[in-house]
């Protein structure tokens, strides 16, 4: 029997597929507000990370990698930081206990803790906790309608007894530890996929419960479990919520988007919009699955909107080191702002564009950031514009410039970048490697600088200039093919004067087109950099470089360059 599977049997297969799947419904808001709004204010910020990052982590963090997370967060600002599921396990258990005991939670920092609705997990969590200042008691419980049948086994009143069981217990347990001050928040769990009425209805009776106002205000934590939908219909849900609680004000609205559709950032941002107060998440997006929405993301994406996101984002590099610690996972290099590769352009006509914004930035006086391709500047996460330009062979001329200029001091005149980019583009193409600025020097170097074959100059005199005579006789000492000569020519300048030495002595026939030169360095290490573009007899136009710390020789190096360039 033949198992290869036809193309006809390949395309069955995928047509029933997707029929496998239900489309997410939306949500009847026809008048929603979201999409008319703009974020003009950072959430509270929760970080989750040591709990549902933890949690996901194929080795969760032990006490050094939970205090080196918790020390992070601490240092970027969170006023309110997820710490464990104390019941759920020993180490969570004891990493409170160590920090309430020794003192580490700042004044303004309010840890928070998880638990099921459960009460030996709720007794069990409040132990945790005991002498803590203030802490969020986090509670949670499944709600969605294929949770209720296929793990709970229970009807929605079911559902809502075991909350309303657990906010109950938590209330008295609270009552009974009147040192610390304790915060509920209520999850329901799976909330996208819990019809909104049920999940409204579940709160408010978690609210009613608690005797929730203004003054003593619930956070009601609306999780994108799993992400299910297009982050509008979210940001719809959320709307929604708030748009038909009985008490608004007496709830905090959080949003703990995941990232299953790989739009937990969008998600966020137009819960945002929505009437969300405060947001969950993680660093760089670590957690469940395909993580929690990214904390570093959303708050760089509200600070390059002029937002200031409160939250100290100084050392990006600082934080990957950190997050790559305690999770032992690596930091993609293309992560929005944090990569390895974010703030580096490879291909020419980025080059050539960051490369003009950054001269224009800085001769510019209005303080406003804008370089092309570049949607934030690098140096305000402490990185800098070092390896923005790196070049392989997608790079153009003006990256290759770049780094000659900037790490060099060698600024080439336009048409020689177009020249040299070719034997960059060749060696690229060639290793197939990515070329470091040692490398492009080099290459620059064998090209023109370091070419004294079959011509090379060992040294120049000039003669006095008669009394009625304006012109220059200059003499050349020439090794050609190894045979020493001395050659004579005389010309308006010293490099007239060479051409036509060379023109006389050696049957060169150089005619220049262009000739620039700038000084490379200061002081007494600066040296002349000379470029000559020259016409050959057979038609040809090309460059020749010298460099000196002597401009006549540097001018006369450059000829050199071009005549055995020219004779190649
Ligand atoms: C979306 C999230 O991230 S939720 C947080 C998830 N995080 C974790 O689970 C990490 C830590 N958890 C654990 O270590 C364990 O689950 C523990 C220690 C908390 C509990 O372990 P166990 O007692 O073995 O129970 P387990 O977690 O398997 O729970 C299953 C039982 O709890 C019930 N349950 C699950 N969640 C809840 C809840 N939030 N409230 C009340 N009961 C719940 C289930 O219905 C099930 O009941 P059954 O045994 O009668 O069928
Ligand atoms: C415990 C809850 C808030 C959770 O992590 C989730 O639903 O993703
Ligand atoms: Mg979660």
């Amino acid at each position: 029997m033949n198992h290869i599977a036809t193309p006809a049997a390949t395309s069955a297969t995928s047509a029933a597929k997707h029929e496998k799947y239900v489309p997410f419904a939306p949500v009847k808001l026809t008048d929603r507000q979201w999409p008319n709004r703009t974020i003009e204010k950072a959430p509270v910020w929760c970080s989750v990370d040591l709990r549902d990052g933890n949690q996901a982590l194929i080795e969760p963090m032990g006490p050094d990698r939970k205090r080196a997370m918790f020390d992070a967060l601490l240092k970027m600002g969170f006023k309110e930081i997820e710490i464990g599921f104390p019941a759920a396990s020993q180490t969570d258990f004891d990493f409170c206990r160590e920090i309430i005991e020794g003192g580490k939670i700042p004044d303004g920092v309010t840890i928070q803790v998880l638990t099921q609705a459960r009460e030996e997990l709720i007794r069990r969590t409040f132990e945790g906790i005991k002498g803590a200042k203030r802490a969020i008691v986090h509670l949670y419980n499944s709600t969605s309608e294929l949770q209720r049948r296929v793990v709970f086994g229970l009807d929605r009143q079911g559902i809502v007894d075991i909350a309303v069981a657990g906010t109950k217990l938590i209330k008295q347990l609270a009552a009974e530890h009147p040192e610390t001050e304790i915060v509920l928040q209520y999850s329901p769990e799976s909330f996208t996929g819990t019809e909104l009425e049920f999940a409204l209805e579940i709160c408010e009776a978690v609210m009613e419960t608690w005797g929730a106002d203004a003054a003593n205000k619930v956070i009601l934590n609306l999780p994108a479990t799993v992400e299910m939908s297009t982050p509008n219909i979210h940001a719809d849900q959320i709307e929604w919520f708030c748009r038909n609680m009985k008490n608004r004000d007496a709830a905090i609205i959080s949003l703990h988007p995941h990232n299953d559709r790989g739009t937990g950032v969008a998600a966020a941002e137009l819960g945002m919009l929505a009437g969300a107060d405060r947001v969950e998440g993680t660093l760089f997006g670590n957690g469940e699955r395909t993580g929690n929405v990214d904390v570093i993301t959303l708050a760089l994406n509200l600070l390059t909107q002029g937002v200031d996101p409160e939250l100290r984002i100084d050392d990006i590099n600082e934080i990957v080191r950190v997050a790559e610690y305690c999770t032992q996972l690596p930091v993609h290099p293309r992560h929005p702002y944090a990569g390895e590769l974010v703030f580096t352009a490879f291909s020419g006509s980025h080059q050539d564009a960051i490369n003009k914004g950054l001269k224009a930035l800085a001769k510019s006086n209005h303080g406003t950031w804008e370089v092309p391709y570049l949607p934030i500047d690098p140096q305000d996460l402490g990185r800098s514009y070092e390896a923005v330009i790196r070049i392989n062979s997608q790079s153009g001329k003006g990256g290759i410039a770049y780094v000659l200029e900037k790490d060099y001091g060698i600024q080439i005149p336009r048409r020689l970048q177009i020249e040299f980019s070719k034997t960059v583009q060749r060696i690229a193409d060639e290793t197939g490697k990515e070329l470091a600025p040692a490398d492009i020097h080099n290459a620059f170097k064998a090209e023109y600088l370091d070419i004294d074959a079959p011509l090379a100059l060992i040294e120049h005199s000039t003669e006095p200039r008669g009394p009625n005579s304006g012109a220059r006789v200059l003499n050349v000492v020439v090794s050609r093919d190894g045979v020493v000569s001395t050659l004579k020519g005389s010309g308006k300048g010293p490099i007239d004067a060479f051409l036509d030495a060379l023109r006389q002595g050696a049957g060169i026939d150089l005619h220049v087109v262009d000739y620039r030169e700038h000084a490379v360095g200061e002081g007494e290490d600066a040296q002349a950099c000379a470029y000559v573009e020259v016409k050959t007899n057979d038609e040809r136009t090309l460059f020749g470089v010298g460099m000196d710390a002597d401009i006549v020789t540097a001018s006369l190096r450059a000829l050199v360059s071009a005549a055995n360039r020219a004779s190649r």
